[in-house]
């Protein structure tokens, strides 16, 4: 079927997915006249389109231009037209995901508010990762793609919903592509019932003949024109570029000169700057700080124009600081500057933003599956995120994008951002497809197949983790990680922590401090250490030793937390000081007072409620009974093993010299080229309160260090050499045809081949059979075996 692909708006009548259709089509729906939506925005012109193809397909493509009104306007209109009809044949309730938990607040916000209606009511609500805003009844639910990736865990065809509207699908987000082949497969499930279920896949900027191809020849529409119009502003300059990244910083002061020029010389209108990461945004935020108490200072009475208002926004951000961008403000007397990563990109609308200061950059999700170690590196972007950057001037009125690189730049940038399923740990993946009863994850319908070799290691890793059976299926285990919002190392530790797969009652003190640990793990950087990086290297004299001294006093600080177990007890002392000083009001001034970020500490407090919440009901499932600690004390020996059962992949046994040795990976025996031997080291501050470099470490981070030229193993634990021994029993013995349900063959192993990213996903799966030497060959002979044997015993 060939893509039928429609315009509405201006441009002339939308061509018809089928011409003979076209004839016999129904007049299209009423309006209603109570309609609580924007008339005046671009998507009101295909208002009815858009419902009329959602009544006659499964899956319709929207593409409609930054700001048409494609997230805030087409959910309500499936709503409203629900209410117009009067037979059983809804769209109600909704589901909307977006990439992000600041666009999926902000946004139900919005339409709350244009609704008139209360968030969290019968008809707007929202649901991100530890917070939920509706009710089950709720009409429009705005969640993350994670939020609804998780209830297909719990129910593969999405019941509760009867459309599924896939916003901003361009952010290929791994959970967005999961997501894809994961609700293809519940309207393909759905399809001969009579509770259909539909589906919108909407962005500003995709491949539309490739999404109508994927999701089964689904019409396109597409809507032209945005609210405002935008200027785009190129600078001259090239910014040079490395292997690793943009060569210097000088991007951030660019972004900061810019905006304070803009301060200075344009009209009323706020600012959004774009930065890669927390500490950029936090330095340049402390720039824009200064810069503005020294205009404050200059400033002739009488010609006293806005004041600034510094704010950052990045995912790690607690939600009531995320918020206070979004808080009106008058902008004859306030002008904001948000300086915010990638995640203002898409949905957000910061009400009065103007004006978009772009550098070009950002960090991204990189992989290593040779060491199976992820990586964040600094990037240019793709033109779609460009676009998508301009597009934030132009929401609330006419605006202005200055991009801090040429126009040859933007033309040489790739037109789309590279899928993060392509640059990504796929063990998270492949657990929920997994948990989903697919067995055959190799073969799973991706709109792109992630690379087979990282999804093949991701399996195996399962497998080493105790998720898996040998012959694919997810064991209990496995089913309580996927049930955890947790990544699978983490969950498996959290798990270890109550005894799940072992005898005997739970202590409780155990229990809570590896959640402890858990939810700091989940939180952002906890250890604050003022002054900048770069001005600690190569500045005047003078700034250097300011840099120094602040960074000496937070180092100072720090290290009364510090523990010889390693970084992670470390954490946990944290933790347990800060409860502590909560229960007796201190919070305000405990994380000042020790140079910690506090909205760091108030996320992971939060993070371990919703953890614990979740290990409970795997307890009660389970039948766990908790023992009664006799003292109180925690036992620290148990709280490291459990650690050392999620992170046994990640670790390291010390050598003559006090480097540590990689263990290898689950994967090591199935590589085709061995990777090189890799040696890395602990951090100052880790060591520092050893009395002897311990022998064996498991870490959470591997960060390669370009100034001190080598590898340091971040958020360390000390674990006994025993212990891993007996967490890494599985490591090295599984064959992945099986782990995809699969006979396995004898033949070479097609994960770890030179041509396995290229190859199709079935069929690669079907020849992969990993080379194992003779242990492991009786072990996967038995695996077979017992595989058959269960389903010869199925059949009978
Ligand atoms: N919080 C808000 N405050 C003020 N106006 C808003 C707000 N949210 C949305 N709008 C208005 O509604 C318009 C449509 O927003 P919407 O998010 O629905 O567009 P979109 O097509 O989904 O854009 P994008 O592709 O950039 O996400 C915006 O251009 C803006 O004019």
């Amino acid at each position: 079927m060939s893509t039928p692909d429609a315009a509405a708006g201006a441009m002339p009548p939308p061509p018809r997915p089928d011409a003979a259709d076209a004839a016999a089509m129904p007049p299209p729906p009423p309006i209603p006249t109570n309609s609580k939506t924007n008339p005046d925005l671009p998507i009101a012109g295909a208002r009815a389109d858009i419902v009329r193809l959602l009544r006659e397909h499964d899956f319709l493509v929207v593409v409609g231009d930054t700001g048409s009104g494609k997230t805030t306007q087409l959910p309500a209109y499936l709503l409203e037209d629900d209410e117009s009809r009067t037979d059983n044949d809804t769209f109600a309730p909704v589901a909307i995901t977006q990439p992000r938990r600041v666009a999926a607040t902000s946004v139900s916000r919005r339409v709350a508010e244009e609704r008139a209606v209360t968030l969290g009511g019968e008809e707007v609500g929202y649901k991100v990762r530890f917070d939920s805003v509706a009710q089950r009844a709720t009409k429009l639910t705005f969640m993350t793609d994670g939020v609804l990736v998780r209830e297909c865990v719990g129910d593969g065809r999405l019941t509760k919903y009867k459309t599924i509207v896939l916003d901003e699908a361009h952010e290929r987000s791994v959970d967005t592509d999961v997501l894809f082949g994961l609700v293809k497969q519940a309207v393909e499930l759905r399809k001969s019932t009579n509770d259909k279920l539909r589906c919108v896949v909407a962005s500003a900027t995709l491949d539309a003949a490739r999404f109508s191809q994927y999701f089964d020849g689904a019409p396109v529409l597409r809507v032209p024109g945005r609210s405002h119009p935008v200027d785009i502003y190129h600078s001259k300059q090239q910014q040079p570029m490395t292997r690793f990244g943009p060569a210097d910083k000088r991007y951030v002061s660019a972004a900061v000169d810019v905006a304070v020029q803009i301060h200075k010389s344009q009209n009323e209108g706020h600012i959004l700057i774009f930065l890669t990461g927390q500490d950029e945004i936090e330095n340049a935020c402390q720039a824009l700080r200064r810069e503005a108490a020294k205009l404050e200072d200059t400033i002739v009475v009488g010609e006293r124009g806005p004041a600034m208002l510094v704010l950052p926004l990045y995912g790690a951000l607690p939600q009531e600081a995320a918020d206070r961008v979004f808080d009106a403000v008058d902008a004859s007397q306030i002008r904001k500057v948000v300086v915010a990563t990638n995640i203002a990109e898409t949905s957000l609308t910061v009400p009065g933003v103007k004006y978009v200061v772009d550098p070009g950059y950002v960090k991204q999700k990189g992989y290593d599956p040779e060491r199976a170690v992820a990586s964040l590196v600094v990037v240019p972007i793709s033109k779609i995120a460009a676009e998508q950057r301009a597009g934030r001037a132009g929401r609330t009125e006419a605006g202005q994008c200055y991009r801090l690189y040429s126009k040859a730049c933007f033309d040489a940038m790739a037109p789309e951002t590279i899928p993060e399923i392509r640059r990504s740990s796929m063990a998270s993946v492949a657990l929920a497809l997994k948990s989903l009863r697919i067995v055959d994850v190799l073969g799973f319908d991706f709109l792109d197949a992630p690379d087979q070799k990282q999804l093949a290691c991701a399996l195996l890793e399962l497998h080493a983790l105790g998720a898996l059976e040998s012959h694919g299926i997810l064991t209990p285990l496995g089913h309580a990680m996927a049930s955890l919002a947790l990544e699978p190392d983490l969950a498996r530790a959290a798990l270890e922590s109550v005894h799940f797969t072992g005898e005997g009652t739970t202590d409780p003190t155990v229990r809570n401090a590896v959640l402890a640990v858990v939810a700091m793990l989940s939180a952002e950087d906890v250890w604050y250490v003022g002054g900048k990086a770069s001005d600690r290297r190569g500045a005047p004299s003078a700034r250097r030793d300011a840099a120094d001294q602040l960074r000496d006093e937070a180092l100072d600080a720090h290290a009364r937390f510090r523990h010889p177990r390693g970084d992670l007890i470390s954490l946990l002392v944290v933790f347990s000081e800060y409860e502590r000083a909560c229960r007796s009001g201190g919070e305000r001034t405990f994380a000042r007072k020790h140079s910690l970020r506090d909205r760091a500490l108030r996320f992971a407090r939060k993070a371990r409620d919703q953890l614990d919440a979740e290990l409970a009901r795997c307890e009660r499932r389970e039948n766990k009974r908790r023992r009664e600690s006799s003292d109180g004390r925690v036992d620290l020996d148990e709280v490291c093993r459990a650690l050392a059962a999620g992170l046994c992949l990640n670790a390291a046994e010390r050598t003559l010299n006090d480097a540590y040795l990689l263990l290898p990976s689950a994967s090591a025996h199935v590589q085709e080229n061995k990777p090189e031997k890799s040696l890395v080291r602990l951090d100052a501050e880790t060591e520092a309160p050893m009395s002897r470099p311990p022998d064996h470490i498991c870490f959470h981070e591997l960060r390669v260090n370009r100034h001190a030229k080598g590898s340091f193993a971040r958020n360390v634990v000390v674990v006994d050499g025993k212990w891993l021994k007996k967490c890494r029993k599985r490591v090295g013995t599984a064959d992945v045809g099986l782990l995809c349900g699969k006979e396995a063959s004898t033949k070479a192993p097609v994960v770890v081949a030179a041509t396995a990213a290229a190859a199709p996903a079935a069929s690669s799966a079907t020849a992969a059979a990993p080379v194992v030497d003779s242990g492991q060959a009786v072990d996967a002979a038995r695996a077979r075996f017992l595989a058959r044997k269960k389903q010869s015993k199925t059949r009978k």
